[in-house]
Formats: structure tokens, sequence, C-alpha cells
């Protein structure tokens, strides 16, 4: 299983690689790495297997925070209204997006940064995202509000591009408006 001792940390080269694409249709290693990714997400959030392993909580989880380059990411996450969203994705791609940015009031957190970075970090509002699921199918998902916030965050893993590159340096605090993000 996945602990914090195989999660790399600022300074690891992945962090700030472009992700390689994975094959199509995946191989069992990659599906079973995504499985596994999504597990520590899971893991990470049980109180219980928590402590017991000495998880730091996550609502997302990218292949290079765990050294491997490779376009795959897992999200675990209940929303602002209760929804449960689970999911572990191959070579996921954000195909539109809102104009409209948003962002968490408590600023993001990173399980690769030990050290708390405050800001707001500008995030689209709604986005599409287009990617394949673990038994091989492509997937379609809209997503709007934390959900989507976090599939940026982990997206943005897989670019090299870490939460704070975003945040304003001169005005951490700013409310981000419709920032000309790039991408
Ligand atoms: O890449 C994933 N991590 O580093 C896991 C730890 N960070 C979080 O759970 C987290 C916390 C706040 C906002 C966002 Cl968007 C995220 Cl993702
Ligand atoms: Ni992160």
């Amino acid at each position: 299983m996945i602990t914090m001792k195989d999660i790399v940390r600022e300074g690891h080269p992945a962090l700030r690689e472009k992700a390689q694409a994975v094959a199509v249709p995946p191989s069992k290693e990659d599906i079973e790495l995504a499985e596994r990714l999504l597990q520590f997400v899971k893991n990470s959030q049980d109180p219980a297997l928590a402590e017991r392993y000495d998880l730091r909580p996550g609502i997302g989880l990218a292949s290079p925070q765990v050294g491997i380059s490779k376009r795959i990411i897992a999200v675990h996450v209940e929303d602002e209204n209760g929804h449960l969203h689970s999911h572990a994705l191959l070579n996921p791609k954000i195909v539109s997006h809102s104009v409209k940015v948003t962002y968490l009031e408590g600023g993001e957190g990173c399980l690769s940064v030990d050290r708390e970075v405050p800001g707001f970090v500008p995030r689209y509002e709604k986005i599409t995202v287009k990617g394949i699921n673990t038994k091989s199918e492509p997937v379609e998902l809209k997503l709007k509000g934390l959900v989507a916030i976090v599939f940026q965050h982990e997206i943005d893993h897989l670019d090299g591009i870490m939460f704070y590159d975003r945040i304003n340096k001169e005005q951490p605090f700013d409310p981000p408006s419709t920032v000309s993000l790039t991408r």
C-alpha cells in the first residue's frame, strides 16, 4: 500500500516534469497504479488507517507524487452538496472550462509540500475532463465546485505545476477575478 514514505517532496524532479501519457488501452500495471493512488486517498481519509499508518489526509493524488511521471490521477472527495466523487483516471485532460474563476477561501495544500503556503489559488469554476477509467473506458466528466478544484490541482501535477505557482505573489489574498490562467 502507498504510505507517506512513497510520497516525494519538493525538490524531486518528478514534481516539475511533464508526465508521460499512458499507452491506450492502459496496461495492467498502469491500471493497478491508478487503483493504488485512489486507495491511498481513501485510506488517508479513514481516521483509523490514517492514524495506524501515519497518513496525512488528502482529497486527491497524482502519479508524479509517488515519483512516477505518468499521467494518472485519483480523486476521492465529498463535495459541498454531500456528493461523493471517487475517480481514478488515466490521461485526464481538461477539454473545456468556464471563463469564471473561483478559489478556496482556505487556500490549498499538497502532500508534496511540507509547509503552509498561504494565498488564494485561482481555479476555473467549471471544467469538462476527458480521460480513461480503470475499466479502460473513455469518460467525460462535467465538474464544478470543490471536485473541479481538486481535479485542476491534480492535473497541474501532471504538468509540473504546484498550487503555489498560481498564487498572486504581490497580493496572495487578492480575490482572483477572471485571471488569465495560463493553460
Ligand atoms: O495533489 C494532491 N495532494 O497533494 C493531496 C493533498 N492536498 C489536498 O488534499 C488538497 C487540499 C486542499 C485543496 C486541494 Cl485542491 C487539495 Cl488537492
Ligand atoms: Ni498536491
